[in-house]
């Protein structure tokens, strides 16, 4: 199997984590009966994983109106302030694999307090779900590749439906609204596809100039730098190469300085947010050093992602992400079922 069998089971697997948000709900309500007040959620986890509570951390406190912490695990375990820790907060443990060593202590930390627990992982039958208060799955099921683009996509998908389930849970939210959130999550189903036939007409007209650039820098705003923040992933595992991303204005405090022609920069951005600032910085690079690709929503940019959904877009963006990373990978002749330095688990192991 491919990975781009992997990608085009995507839209699939959402639509069964859409079918299954009744029985998401109800699992958060008998754990939350007694006492349904969240002051904080807190999300603990890694790479792909921390990405995928970075995208939808904003969807999560506009609708909920809590605040979202998002920490990693190492970070979380040695250096956090475990006085902080809170029995109104909500502390949620993802781990793809489900057998990530930090998180699974990350978890006991809580645990031993007796704080609310909830993991997320791809299956139940695995470490961090054993040990937490309700154990979730992802949906990726059974994502064949290391390099995650199902597992990122589901976590996104699963956790946007936790957080509206919270409200249902509360009586925040009537059956119309909730409507509208899965009408428009069926929208961007619908689009991912069209999405990676795009893509892959749109590498074969860039492939020569992408095929010759050394190192990859990703930026955006909002969601669209979590998603930018993946997409940088990605690339560094998939083709491999250093990349950087960073949050848009950020770009322009310091890294410019060290842009030249051997990097391929992308800037995602919205006409609803930042949009200028995106297409001023895209033309200062465009014009001073080198192609730099608008990744966006309407027609002037390099690749119109044309969203069709208005609270799960990023989604939409990162497809054209994981198709492009799976091409220049292939591409460059990379052999994604082997990690590059499988001796490094001689030498430190983050798995339990
Ligand atoms: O979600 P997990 O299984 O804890 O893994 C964390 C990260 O480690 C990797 O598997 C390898 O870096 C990433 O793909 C993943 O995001």
């Amino acid at each position: 199997m491919s990975m781009i069998e992997v990608i085009n089971r995507i839209p699939t697997q959402l639509q069964k984590i859409g079918q299954n948000k009744e029985g998401l709900k109800l699992k958060l309500k008998e754990f939350l009966k007694a006492d349904s007040e969240i002051r904080r959620i807190v999300i603990i986890a890694s790479g792909t994983s921390y990405n995928a509570a970075f995208t939808t951390k904003h969807f999560a406190e506009n609708i909920n109106q809590v605040p979202v912490d998002i920490i990693y695990p190492n970070m979380f375990v040695h250096y956090y302030n475990h006085s902080l820790l809170d029995e109104k907060n909500l502390y949620i443990f993802i781990s793809q694999g489900g057998k990530t060593k930090l998180v699974y202590e990350a978890l006991q930390i809580v645990k031993n307090k007796k704080y609310r627990t909830i993991s997320l992982t791809e299956t139940l039958n695995s470490p961090i779900a054993d040990i937490a208060d309700i154990a979730l799955e992802i949906g990726s099921e059974n994502e064949e590749y290391l390099y995650r683009t199902l597992g990122y996509s589901a976590t996104c998908a699963t956790l946007s439906w936790i957080y509206i389930s919270l409200l249902d849970i509360c009586d925040k939210i009537n059956e119309e609204e909730i409507d509208i959130y899965m009408q428009d999550y069926h929208s961007m189903i619908k689009n991912l596809m069209k999405i990676k036939e795009n893509t892959i007409e749109w590498y074969k007209k860039h492939k020569f100039e992408l095929m010759q650039k050394h190192n990859f820098l990703f930026a955006g705003t909002n969601d669209l730098w979590a998603v930018a923040q993946e997409a940088d992933i990605k690339f560094m595992e998939m083709l491999p190469v250093f990349t950087n991303s960073f949050e848009l204005e950020e770009l322009i405090h310091g890294p410019q300085n060290s842009f030249n022609q051997n990097i391929g920069y992308f800037i995602l951005s919205r006409s609803t947010e930042d949009r200028e600032k995106a297409r001023s910085i895209a033309a200062f690079i465009e014009k001073e050093i080198s192609s730099c690709y608008l990744i966006g929503d309407y027609d002037e940019a390099s690749f119109n992602v044309s969203p069709e959904s208005k609270y799960f877009s990023n989604l939409e963006y990162i497809t054209y992400f994981q198709v492009l990373a799976y091409m220049l990978s292939t591409d460059r002749g990379r052999d994604l079922t082997k990690g590059i330095y499988p001796r490094v688990v001689d030498y430190i192991n983050k798995s339990l």
